[in-house]
């Protein structure tokens, strides 16, 4: 049985249209306007129990709505989700149990308590006998040396340690499937690589895990299912390494030569590849399409034309590949494998879309290279908040 099942699960968020200050106020309370936003569109989406999914895309493409969806934070406009047999929005309490939820943008811990009076509550509050909390516990201290944290008031704590302890109070409870919004948003290297690492050892254990991130070196090594969302639509929904496979496929081979040889020597030897001079003397890069030409061919050409003295070979990382998707430059349209298989994409009608505007700008942003498009002033950016009152309620009171 599938532990996510969601079809068609839409979710129109309306914003109320108002000019600014007392005046817009009144003008408002008068002749009410609203601007709609389909944040999440018909999107399909289901997850097998032990799945690790990373669930990404561009700033406002519907990735933490989603999540608020299937924590039930958020009540659908349409379709359907259930988790685990639970409709989320229906039995919030219920769906609490099974799932585990990071947002990496905010805490689930009490700011004036330490950090052990937080997990002390959620025991209770999950009815987790002794025994368990403390097993837990234990582990938390050996992969998160959670141990030094537990006597700190949450404000104290850095953004590191606060993430630590998060992580903590995601998975106490053991639940079936875990929600990990950016969990490494704003740390620093070595927390990264410390965050990730736990990801990964999740995974090993067979967590069922729902990954959203900006950061794609956070995905590698721990999911082997990537969908992209844009614009509250699924544009692509398979295996990562397939994604790499078949949008990635150029490769670079950077090599420093001992023999005096110009790049047009290099660019005849390889009709098919693209040769760069570097800086240094007889340093050179070869570019080219894995499918035309192999790594090993280029060596052995070079080989028989000059001395190799260093090699290194770069492959494209996923990150590139889903710019390249934002950017517009690669067309992702389900292969024959995807078409057949267990992950079909999105059957969500292509309308026109009001968010358009906005997920160009932050397609653009991210195609840039911006790694947060909150600094560029993608609006909404920071229009997430955890809470109930997420739900406009102007739209609540029109249901
Ligand atoms: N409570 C809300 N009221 C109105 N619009 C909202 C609300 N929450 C989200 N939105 C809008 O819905 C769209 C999707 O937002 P969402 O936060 O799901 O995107 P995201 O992919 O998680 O983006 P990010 O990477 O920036 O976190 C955005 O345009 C956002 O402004």
């Amino acid at each position: 049985m599938k532990l996510v099942e969601a079809r068609a699960l839409t979710k129109i968020f309306r914003r109320p249209d108002k000019e600014p200050g007392l005046r817009g106020s009144m003008k408002h309370l008068l002749r009410r306007r609203f601007t709609t936003m389909t944040a999440v569109d018909a999107i399909d989406l289901s997850i097998e129990p032990g799945e690790a999914l990373a669930y990404v895309g561009p700033n406002g493409a519907g990735k933490s709505t989603t999540i608020k969806l299937l924590t039930g934070i958020v009540e659908p406009t349409g379709g359907e989700v259930r988790v685990g047999g639970i409709v989320p929005h229906r039995d919030r309490q219920a769906n609490a149990r099974q799932i585990g939820v990071l947002f990496g943008q905010r805490t689930q811990l009490w700011w004036d308590l330490p950090v052990r009076e937080s997990l002390a509550l959620l025991r209770d509050m999950y009815d987790i006998s002794p025994t368990d909390y403390q097993r837990q516990l234990d582990r938390f201290d050996e992969v998160l040396d959670l141990g030094a944290l537990l006597p700190v008031v949450t404000r104290k704590l850095s953004l590191g340690q606060r993430m630590r302890a998060d992580l903590a109070c995601a998975l106490l409870h053991q639940p079936k499937i875990v929600y990990l919004d950016e969990p490494t948003i704003g740390l620093d290297i070595a927390v990264k690589d410390r965050v990730r690492d736990f990801l990964r050892q999740l995974r090993a254990e067979g967590t069922t895990i729902m990954l959203t991130t900006h950061d794609l070196a956070d995905i590698e090594g721990t999911c082997e299912r990537i969908v992209i969302i844009d614009d509250g639509k699924i544009i692509y929904d398979g295996g990562l390494a397939e994604v790499k496979d078949r949008y990635a496929r150029e490769r670079r081979v950077h090599l420093q030569l001992g023999t005096p040889i110009t790049a047009a020597d290099l660019a005849a030897r390889f009709p098919a590849a693209a040769v760069t001079p570097g800086e240094a003397h007889g340093e050179f890069t070869i570019s080219f399409d894995k499918s035309l030409l192999t790594a090993g061919a280029v060596l052995t050409g070079v080989a028989q034309l000059a001395e190799v003295v260093e090699v290194r070979i770069d492959e494209p990382a996923i990150e590139d590949v889903v710019r390249r998707v934002y950017a517009g430059e690669l067309n992702i349209t389900p292969g024959p494998a995807d078409a057949a298989g267990a992950h079909p994409p999105s059957a969500s009608p292509t309308s026109a879309h009001p968010a358009g505007t906005h997920a160009a700008s932050a397609r653009a942003a991210y195609a840039a290279g911006a790694a947060d498009a909150r600094a560029a002033g993608v609006p909404g950016a920071e229009d997430v908040t955890g809470a109930a009152g997420d739900v406009d309620p102007a739209e609540e009171a029109s249901r």
